[in-house]
């Protein structure tokens, strides 16, 4: 099988896919957009894209493609705990840099500690925290330096300044698996720490109570909801679709009909999938 990831090696993307998928074929890809062209165009079976992050929240470019590329369903979820180092290149010292390269997510999980540590560097977004470091080994008259993992250090050969620079201690990112197959991820080596379900809802036209209608069709059945996140539908201000997580299996009577009632207040409604969230090692 090929899977896609977020690259290039030794991202935070390939460490979650190596233990998700420790036999298939990965291939790395420059941007989040990119892993989803991937498997909508069949290119690859399956692909694997940050969601969420407990520091800095949700990845809106992920929540964006699920939107824009229907097609594509969740087949299971990823936590994995995230440490960021500061590093730079062997033959630089920390006084010749004046801009730190990362992925945004990276750069606001240590935001604090940059803030107060090198206040006057520029800060500069990268595409993933192992591009970041993958500049930097190769650009050393740059005056770079980038936040990344322990592997990228060790793989682009740079050294590491600061360690766990990222601003509170608990930093964990779920990652999802991605595909058109409409199956269930399963994997009996790795620990399960919950089941949901994702959906995403439009509501056809803004009126008083329309969300209320729609979070009671969970409400009165019991049915918990983990995360509710609006996006901008980008046909102008105000205009959002949202992604809901409903906790446990989808399968028993009372939740199956949640779909029918949904339609029925005129919700438009996209069926992610039904799948389980999965704990990784760092
Ligand atoms: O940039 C990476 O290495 C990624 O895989 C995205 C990301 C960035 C920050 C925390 C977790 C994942």
């Amino acid at each position: 099988m090929k899977i896609a990831f977020l690259g290039p090696h030794a991202s935070f993307t390939q460490l979650a896919t190596t233990q998700l998928f420790p036999n298939e074929e990965l291939l790395p890809q420059a941007n989040i957009l990119d892993c989803f062209n991937a498997v909508e165009n069949g290119d690859v079976d399956k692909a694997v894209v940050p969601l969420e992050n407990s520091i800095e929240g949700t990845v809106s470019m992920t929540l964006d493609y699920l939107y824009k590329t229907p097609a594509i369903k969740i087949e299971a979820e990823a936590v994995m705990p995230i440490a960021h180092h500061l590093m730079i290149h062997p033959e630089n010292t920390i006084e010749d840099i004046e801009i730190i390269y990362s992925h945004p997510q990276a750069l606001a999980q240590s935001f604090h500690f940059l803030d107060t540590h090198y206040k006057h560097y520029k800060r500069k977004d990268f595409s993933s925290t192992a591009a970041a470091a993958k500049y930097v080994s190769e650009n050393k008259d740059m005056k770079i330096a980038a936040v990344a993992n322990q592997f990228a250090a060790n793989l682009y050969g740079l050294q590491i300044i600061n360690r766990n620079i990222q601003d509170f201690e608990q930093n964990h990112t779920r990652f999802i698996v991605i595909s058109k197959q409409n199956t269930q991820y399963q994997n009996s080596s790795l620990q399960i720490i919950g089941e949901k379900s994702g959906l995403l809802i439009t509501l056809p036209e803004d009126h008083p109570g329309g969300l209320h209608q729609v979070l009671s069709v969970f409400a009165w059945r019991k049915m918990n909801l983990s995360k509710i996140e609006s996006r901008t539908l980008k046909t102008g201000l105000g205009n959002y679709f949202f992604f809901m997580n409903v906790n446990g299996k989808w399968e028993d009577v009372l939740h199956g009909n949640a779909l029918q009632e949904l339609e029925s207040i005129n919700a438009n409604v996209d069926f992610l999938g039904n799948y389980k969230e999965f704990l990784l090692e760092s």
